[in-house]
């Protein structure tokens, strides 16, 4: 594609040089910049783009956007007020709008998105549909399954996921949207046809400031939808509630989209009751105006109902019958890291959940106390470079919600672990004896493997499916999963 068409929807912009130059792709990345590259630079949180024009020159770019002229160098150059804000405008027209010839299905809020996204897959999937994913665990197009560094990719990044997916018949991408892409203007030129919100609870204080403005973030994906209606198929947007949720107001307020609703405690479109919480699954009603059907899940916890009704009302919308979502909802034996029990002969049970913010912390004790029959125990740690705020109240949550917390490093990154840990500790000092520090993971996961009897239960929190932990800038190879079936082989 020529520079200059590329450019085009570009309102505001300088250009110096020929804008008649090919483009072959396009990156934000120095380090990614061939021959035949349009080189982006963004100012980041670490560096500034800026700073890499020159060696992207080097590496043969065939032209940048820059928000200041650069010196010294010949390839053409564009310049624009806000290079974050054409970065969407510059990846939907390069991968020519992919988003808008599927129906791509958001998920946004505290927890619940990547199990949700794996629910709504494996409806829709069972029905015949071709699904993609983008979320936490993994990206998928067609069969292959691509590892990735954030929840939602950056704009260039994830336009060039929908465009693969769209070279490979995908009709439903079913992707997370996290609060940082919404702020951030990651999922800016994606044009989502249904957007379904899971709740909101304290995480990310660090990034957002305050709840409010955390709230206000998550919304944007709700005030975007059916906001255009430019010809038939912009009309039959859908934003998809949690009637429990006090935001989900705010969002329908938000929205122009057509709305349904799914709760438990409140009315709602499709409504669960008489839940049934069980060790090996959760059990309850649904009634809807689509029928009625008592649904017995493998999955358990009472959230995962929400994670289901909200997989189910997005696929009910998109014609799926209840008694074909039932099927598939209770066909799924698990999702990774997300409530998994760790099997190694041993006579006590071991959980390995991603409940790393205090709502999922909490729900997930909540869980394991209303099937524990003896002494439960929690190994926690909390993430680095992350909302400090939450360290205090996920320790309280893990003492209060069992005989012994065992309280440990998450994914320290640039922080000393035990500063973290002195964070965790201050929300827990009148608690003395009802916890133990032990800052190194697999020491502290070994310890509570020690400690359990016939009958027990361990809950370990916050890193799922990871298989790395992260201290400083050194990414090493570790899986809760893994430490435990270890120490429980080395403890039988
Ligand atoms: C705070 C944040 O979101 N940071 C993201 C941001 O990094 P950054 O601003 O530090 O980038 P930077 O290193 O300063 O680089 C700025 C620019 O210079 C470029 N550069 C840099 C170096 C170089 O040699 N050449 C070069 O061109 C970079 O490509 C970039 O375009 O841009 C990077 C590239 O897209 C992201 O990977 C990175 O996510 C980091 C890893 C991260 O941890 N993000 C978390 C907070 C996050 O986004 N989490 C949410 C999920 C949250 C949830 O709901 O639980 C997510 O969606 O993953
Ligand atoms: N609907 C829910 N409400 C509250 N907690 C939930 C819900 N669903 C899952 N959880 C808890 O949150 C943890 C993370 O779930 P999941 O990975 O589905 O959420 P997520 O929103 O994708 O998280 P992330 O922001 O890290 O991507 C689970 O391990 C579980 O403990
Ligand atoms: N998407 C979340 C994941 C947190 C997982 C936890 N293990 C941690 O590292 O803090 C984040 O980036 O804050
Ligand atoms: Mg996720």
């Amino acid at each position: 594609m020529r520079l200059r068409e590329l450019i085009s929807p570009i309102l505001f912009k300088n250009v110096i040089g020929q804008d008649d130059v090919e483009i072959i792709n396009v990156t934000a990345d120095s380090r990614q910049v061939g021959p035949g590259s349009l080189f982006l630079a963004l100012r980041g949180y670490t560096v500034d783009g800026h700073e890499y024009v020159e060696q992207a020159a080097r590496a043969g770019a065939a032209a940048v956007v820059v928000e200041d002229a650069i010196e010294g160098i010949s390839a053409p150059q564009v310049i624009v007020p806000d290079t974050r804000a054409v970065a969407a405008v510059l990846a939907s027209v390069f991968y020519g709008h992919p988003s808008k010839e599927m129906k791509v299905i958001g998920v946004t809020g505290t927890n619940g998105k990547t199990t949700t996204t794996l629910l709504i897959d494996q409806i829709l999937r069972d029905a015949g549909k071709r699904t993609g994913l983008i979320g936490t665990i993994m990206a998928r197009i067609g069969d292959e399954e691509i590892p990735m560094a954030n929840t939602t990719p950056d704009v260039l990044d994830l336009q060039q996921l929908f465009y693969r997916m769209r070279e490979v018949g995908t009709e439903y991408p079913i992707t997370e949207v996290s609060s940082h892409a919404l702020d951030l203007k990651r999922s800016a030129g994606t044009d989502y046809h249904i957007a379904i919100f899971t709740n909101l609870t304290q995480d990310h204080l660090d990034f957002h400031g305050s709840m409010e403005a955390y709230r206000q973030a998550k919304g944007k994906l709700f005030a975007r939808l059916g906001n255009t209606y430019r010809d038939e198929a912009h009309s039959n947007k859908l934003a998809v509630l949690n009637a429990d949720d006090p935001a989900s107001e705010c969002f329908r307020d938000l929205t122009t989209a057509q709305v349904i609703t799914y709760g438990i405690d409140q009315p709602a479109d499709v409504r669960a009751l008489d839940v049934v919480v069980e060790a090996a699954g959760v059990s309850f009603n649904v009634e809807s105006r689509f029928g009625r059907e008592r649904f017995a899940l493998q999955l358990t916890g009472k959230f995962n109902v929400y994670n289901a009704l909200a997989a189910m009302s997005a696929c009910l919308a998109e014609g799926i019958s209840l008694a074909e979502i039932k099927r598939s909802l209770e066909s799924i034996s698990g999702v990774n890291g997300r409530f998994e029990t760790v099997q190694a002969g041993q006579d006590f049970t071991v959980i390995v959940d991603y409940s790393h913010t205090p709502d999922s912390l909490e729900n997930a004790m909540k869980t394991v106390r209303e099937f524990a029959k003896r002494k439960v125990f929690c190994v926690v740690g909390c993430g680095g470079d992350r909302d400090r705020t939450k360290r205090p109240l996920m320790a309280q949550i893990a003492v209060s919600y069992s005989d012994l917390a065992i309280l440990t490093s998450d994914n320290p990154r640039t922080e000393d672990p035990d500063l973290i840990l002195d964070d965790m500790e201050a929300g827990v000092s009148d608690a003395a004896g009802r916890y133990v520090r032990i800052t190194d993971r697999a020491e502290a996961i070994r310890f509570a493997v020690a400690q359990a009897e016939a009958g027990d239960v361990i809950m370990i929190a916050g890193k799922g499916h990871e298989t790395y932990q992260i201290i400083g800038k050194t990414k090493s190879h570790f899986d809760d999963r893994e430490i435990a079936q270890l120490a429980i082989r080395g403890a039988k």
